[in-house]
């Protein structure tokens, strides 16, 4: 008999072994009663596109309503109510007020039943199966190296003499005058970590001893994990402003994850009205995020109905040890 032809369909979910997780999963963040409940939905959608083997983990603040959790639950996503962190009292003037909430996904690193685990913003879209990402060795923080051109970052010496990471050549730091460059930093609307107790109760002790700083958990976690980031390509984490600010690092045919994190770009709120929204790349990435979000065939549905719709199919499991549905072959 030949072998079953792997044609793998294309809306079924690709199960690992008794539908375990293994240790991985996907963790996003939810808070307030707005609309970024949208952002989490078309988020758990895109990965089921991508075919990922792992579930999505939504951490929610106490304020998010019942009718937004039951959404998630009915998209397939694992909810977990989080006791908000706050920083300590403090004068900063945020990059943006509300990041303050944002400290609170510090709590990720309690999900210790939960070996590695890939944390994305809810502003960001996975256009390609990343699940690679969980093979990445232990000890290390994995992260996209940010960008400091935009003005939110008008606070810092680097935006002040035009000084990027992203384009080091193009203003060069002058160490005599300001000392020593500044340490890789990265965009923490995405990166690759494993929870542990014991660094949870050090992030949240040391938290409590850190003034804030403009970009709140993000400045944190940098100053933090500096001594075991890695970065990884920023394919992985495309910060919109890179977009404008070095089109030369971009190839948007190799992004695979999309961060709509620059003003205005926010999919489901999109006007087109803010400064670079008028941009033929960026009306494509907001269609491009409607595309799932809009597709039912992208709903979660549960693995009793998918069986039944998929019976004929032979489930087979492949070298990955993930399940994959194959079309049986034609007795004929
Ligand atoms: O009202 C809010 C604001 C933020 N967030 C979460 O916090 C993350 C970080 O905020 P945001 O992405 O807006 O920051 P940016 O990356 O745009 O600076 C979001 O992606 C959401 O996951 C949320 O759930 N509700
Ligand atoms: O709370 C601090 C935030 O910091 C980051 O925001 C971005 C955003 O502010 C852009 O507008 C900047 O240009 C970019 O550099 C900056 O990193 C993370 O994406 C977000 O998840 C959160 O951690
Ligand atoms: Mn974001």
């Amino acid at each position: 008999m030949a072998p079953p032809s792997f044609e793998t369909a294309t809306t079924k979910p690709t199960l690992t072994p008794l539908g375990k997780h293994m240790g991985r999963a996907y963790v996003t963040f939810l808070a307030g009663n707005g609309d970024y409940v949208k952002g989490v939905v078309g988020l758990a959608k895109g990965l089921r596109k991508a075919q990922s083997a792992y579930p999505l983990v939504v951490a929610v603040l106490p304020d998010v309503p019942e009718e937004h959790r039951r959404i998630l639950v009915s998209q397939g996503c694992i909810v977990r109510e989080i006791e908000p962190v706050y920083p300590p009292e403090n004068q900063t003037q945020f990059a943006m007020a509300y990041y303050i909430i944002n400290y609170s996904k510090l709590r990720i690193w309690e999900f210790v039943e939960y070996t590695k685990m890939i944390y994305l913003d809810g502003d960001i879209q996975v256009y390609d199966n990343i699940d690679h990402l969980f093979d990445l060795p232990n000890g290390y923080f994995y992260a996209v190296m940010d960008c400091f051109c935009e003005k939110t970052w008008s606070h810092t010496p680097q935006y002040k003499i035009g000084y990027c990471q992203q384009s080091p050549n193009r203003v060069c730091w002058a160490e005599k005058e300001l000392g020593p460059k500044p340490a890789l930093y990265f965009n923490a609307g995405m990166f690759v970590f494993e929870p542990s107790i014991s660094t949870y109760h050090d992030l949240l002790k040391t938290v409590r001893l850190t003034s804030p700083t403009p970009f709140a958990e993000q400045d944190f976690l940098n100053m933090y994990f500096k001594d075991i980031y890695k970065p990884i390509p920023l394919n992985y984490n495309l910060v919109l402003a890179m977009l404008w600010r070095h089109p030369e690092n971009v190839n948007l045919k190799e992004v695979k994850v999309v961060h709509y994190c620059a003003n205005g770009s926010k999919p489901w709120r999109y006007t087109g009205k803010e400064e670079n929204m008028d941009r033929k790349d960026i009306k494509m990435l907001v269609k491009k995020w409607f595309d799932i979000y809009d597709d039912e065939s992208l709903d979660y549905k549960s693995e009793v109905e998918n069986r039944e719709k998929f019976s004929s199919y032979k489930a087979a499991v492949t070298e990955a040890g993930v399940v994959r549905y194959v079309t049986a072959p034609s007795t004929a």
